[in-house]
């Protein structure tokens, strides 16, 4: 057994579903038979059964076996979902965590029409090396669970504790922000291959630059502009780069993708 005794359900083996899964194995705090991975595709995570995963395509039984229920499905599968476990929620056995993006506590309570506590997690896919920024917010949770939580997801990374009414925001910054830094470190790449690297190199030399330019910032806890500052040569090549990146709106098209991330996020679930 792993340190933890609790069992874990989660309810949806897709992409952050699996990434949780692992992230938690490999921190060494629970061992793959003590999580329970549900969904509706069994053949597409029936490799994961070789490695002591249990897996179902069985919501309800996952829930039965399990202590802490992680919602992983999308926001527009959740209420089917929802529905299908709602008979064997228990609020006095079970804590659920809910990573869909848009959805609060309150619709999931309502929907299910049960007052079971709901701990909302925001995670990213870098949670399967233990790399993620986790957000995590509730509305009904005792401070003890929402400690569990934070602990959990402290196995697969960094966490911060915020108000629910952040969470969109949560979502479209670390969320898909993965995302927007994986798109930047690509793009530079992409410069790396017409300066003269092959694109293999320029890919390890733009990601390793990447890594470096935030362990700056987490180390130092320093501003990206002091950094900036130590870099930018008078009259030199850094500064002439950097303001030709400015000219064609990079610091603008990163805020304004953010934004428009942010208001998606909170479009996402239809409560019908
Ligand atoms: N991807 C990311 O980086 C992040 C995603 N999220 C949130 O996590 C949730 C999942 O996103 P993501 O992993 O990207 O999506 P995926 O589509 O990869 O995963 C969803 C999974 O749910 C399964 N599923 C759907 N309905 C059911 C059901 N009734 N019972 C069991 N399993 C079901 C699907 O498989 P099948 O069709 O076989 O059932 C699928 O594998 C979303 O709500 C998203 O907003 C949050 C943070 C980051
Ligand atoms: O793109 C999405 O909707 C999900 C939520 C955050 C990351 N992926």
């Amino acid at each position: 057994m792993g340190t933890q005794n609790e069992s874990i359900a989660i309810l949806g083996g897709g992409n952050i579903g699996l990434s949780l899964a692992k992230g938690l194995v490999k921190s060494g705090k629970y061992e793959a038979g003590q999580i329970i991975i549900t969904r509706r595709n069994l053949r597409a995570i029936a490799e994961l059964a070789e490695e002591g995963y249990q897996i179902t395509d069985d919501n309800v039984k996952a829930v039965r076996y399990a202590s802490i229920v992680v919602l992983a499905v999308l926001p527009q599968q959740l209420n089917i979902l929802l529905d299908a476990i709602q008979e064997v929620v228990d609020p006095a056995k079970h804590l659920l965590i809910s990573v869909a993006s848009g959805v609060n506590v309150s619709d999931i309570t309502n929907r299910l029409g049960k007052d079971v506590q709901v701990v909302r997690a925001m995670p990213n896919t870098a949670i399967a090396i233990q790399e993620s920024m986790t957000c995590i917010a509730s509305q009904n949770a005792s401070s003890e669970n929402i400690t569990k939580v934070i602990e959990l997801f402290n196995t697969v990374g960094e966490t911060v504790q915020i108000h629910e009414e952040l969470m969109t925001s949560a979502t479209a910054l670390c969320a898909c922000g993965i995302a927007f830094f994986l798109r930047a470190i690509r793009a530079a790449s992409q410069g790396g291959i017409e300066i003269g690297f092959h694109a293999a190199e320029a890919l390890h030399m733009a990601a390793q630059t990447a890594k470096g330019a935030a362990e700056l910032l987490l180390t130092n806890k320093s501003h990206p502009e002091n950094e900036i500052d130590k870099v930018t040569s008078p009259k030199g090549c850094t500064i002439a780069g950097l303001n030709e990146m400015e000219h064609s709106g990079f610091s603008s098209a990163l805020i304004k993708g953010i934004r428009q991330s942010s208001i998606k996020a909170g479009n996402l679930y239809v409560n019908d």
